[in-house]
């Protein structure tokens, strides 16, 4: 049949015209729907075209981009075991361009030790319809071992059962060899860091011994009182403050002190505050900012930033400038200070140490110490006791240092004579125990034998005050002692010659720290 087509209205053509047709409607209309049909039909057929050209397109800008990112794509359908893949999930995965693929062929390229756990991550996603993230190694035909990494979910029908399996795949090879390399670098750099703990530990155990803090040596009543004090003090957090003489030990008990809290494991932190210019005090404590002032060509930082974690022996505490008081009483209370130059606050965890030689509360008196930073710093006072009130730990100090040079100097003195020993005893000793390690690093060097020769004049009475009744009594006891050859009752012994009962002579002898030995 030849079906008459209509372009424009009122136009005949072909055999017959459109106003023919309004007028034999009729006959018409069918017509008119018939071409209606047609037109549609066509028209569907165009717009399929359109809609696969474009899914193509899209398709391929989709496989563009994949392939820009090194991106394979895949999608496995569960019911036939096909697999459709992308040309680079082709080229990871080593397969032909044309080649038929099912999951076996995948499954086979998976190193072995990682099959189990791709297989068991995809069936729990499968099961449970979730996303799903791996990483993996496939061996290519060459033996050659590559990492991919892949990302992707599953795809259901309506009823929710699932029916494919869809991802992304991506060559991690570098980047899983950077983060090995980086695993490698981190266990060896953990090891070195123990190792360099291990040698810390050494070699401040080494640092501890050369400077003669091994021990706090004495066992009279006084130093046992002190170490007491340590024992039950040491584990805290609490400030404490260690009052003596100079050279009675404070430094030591301070060590000691750290040595057995819970923060041994630093390395103790110490400020002189009577060695430092003032200038320099507050930035020594506390930091600076580089340009602080003129000369802070670098940051510093501070002593408390640096015993964040561990202890700070602050010696000479006395001797800290006034204004710098009110600044450590801040850091006390609440931890809380600023490097010179900046408005940050900082904050440190610091165990404070503080000791002093100087009489504190008479400095509150004159106003020269802050009362409340006393008091803040006083809350566990220990005393360090003049060597004149513990006499009967000259003999074992005497010999503990003797030991320590004959270490140091390899020699091998092993007797001091009674009268040298004596007249250590009876010694005033204003500089206390560093006075007498002095006096017998000097006394050893002058000794040529065995015997320890203290020549040192007015050793009797070096010192030239007036000698304490108690050192007075202490001598003229000792004399009868040696004229008795130690004999202290009975005929002829040292109470008798002194006119005392023997018990008395006992009971004074143990008051003034006199022993034979
Ligand atoms: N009980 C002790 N046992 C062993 N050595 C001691 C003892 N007391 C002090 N010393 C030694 O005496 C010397 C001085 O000690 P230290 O520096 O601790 O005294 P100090 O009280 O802090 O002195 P200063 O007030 O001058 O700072 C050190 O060599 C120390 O090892």
């Amino acid at each position: 049949m030849c079906i008459p087509l209509v372009v424009g209205e009122g136009a005949p053509f072909g055999a017959v015209s459109f106003n023919d047709l309004q007028r034999e409607r009729e006959w018409a209309e069918p017509l008119i729907r018939r071409l209606k049909m047609v037109a549609q039909t066509f028209a569907g057929a165009i717009q399929r075209k359109l809609l696969e050209k474009d899914l193509r397109e899209s398709a391929l800008r989709l496989s563009m981009v994949m392939d820009a990112a090194g991106a394979g794509g895949w999608s496995l359908c569960l019911d036939s075991d096909r697999v459709w893949a992308s040309n680079r999930t082709r080229e990871l995965f080593g397969f032909e361009e044309f080649e038929e693929l099912t999951s076996g062929n995948f499954e086979l390229r998976i190193h072995e030790e990682d099959r189990g756990m791709v297989v068991s991550t995809l069936e729990d996603a499968v099961e449970n319809r979730k996303m799903f993230a791996l990483e993996y190694r496939i061996v290519l035909t060459g033996g050659q071992v590559r990492w991919i990494s892949t990302r992707g979910h599953i795809r259901c029908r309506e009823d929710g059962t699932a029916c494919r399996l869809m991802g992304l795949s991506v060559d991690s090879t570098e980047k899983k060899q950077g983060e090995l390399r980086l695993k490698e670098a981190l266990a060896e750099a953990k090891s070195l860091r123990e190792q360099l703990s291990h040698e810390n530990d050494y070699l401040r155990e080494q640092v501890f011994r050369a400077s003669g803090h091994d021990s706090i040596i004495g066992s009279s009543a006084p130093v046992f009182d002190m170490l007491e004090k340590v024992r039950m003090v040491a584990p805290t957090d609490s400030t404490v403050f260690i009052t003596g003489e100079t050279g009675t030990g404070k430094e030591l008990l301070a060590h000691a002190i750290h040595e057995q809290s819970t923060r041994k494991s630093r390395v103790m932190v110490k400020v002189n505050c009577a060695a430092l210019p003032s200038a320099l005090i507050e930035s020594e404590l506390f930091g600076r900012e580089k340009g602080a002032y003129t000369g802070a060509i670098t940051q510093q930082i501070g002593r408390f930033e640096l015993a964040d974690g561990s202890s700070l022996f602050l010696d000479e505490i006395g001797d800290l400038p006034l204004e710098l008081q009110t600044k450590l009483l801040r850091v006390l209370q609440d931890g809380q200070f600023e490097r010179l130059g900046s408005h940050a606050t900082l904050h440190a965890d610091v165990r404070v140490i503080a000791a002093t030689n100087r009489n504190l509360p008479n400095m509150v008196q004159e106003g020269t110490f802050r009362e409340d930073l006393f008091h803040r710093l006083n809350i566990f006072p220990i005393e360090a006791p003049p060597l004149r009130e513990r006499r009967e730990d000259i003999p074992e100090l005497t010999w503990r240092f003797v030991q320590q040079f004959n270490r140091k100097m390899g020699r091998s003195v092993e007797s001091i004579p009674k009268p040298a020993m004596k007249g250590l005893k009876n010694y005033s000793w204003p500089g206390n125990v560093r006075e007498l390690r002095n006096l017998i690093e000097r006394a050893m060097i002058m000794s040529q034998g065995k015997t320890l020769c203290i020549d040192i004049p007015n050793l009797e009475c070096p010192c030239h005050e007036l000698p304490t009744l108690d050192d007075v009594e202490r001598n003229h006891i000792l004399e009868a002692l040696e004229k008795s050859q130690w004999r202290i009752g009975g005929a002829g012994g040292a109470a008798e010659a002194l006119g005392m009962a023997r018990t008395t002579l006992n009971s004074r002898m143990k008051k003034l720290g006199i022993s034979r030995f």
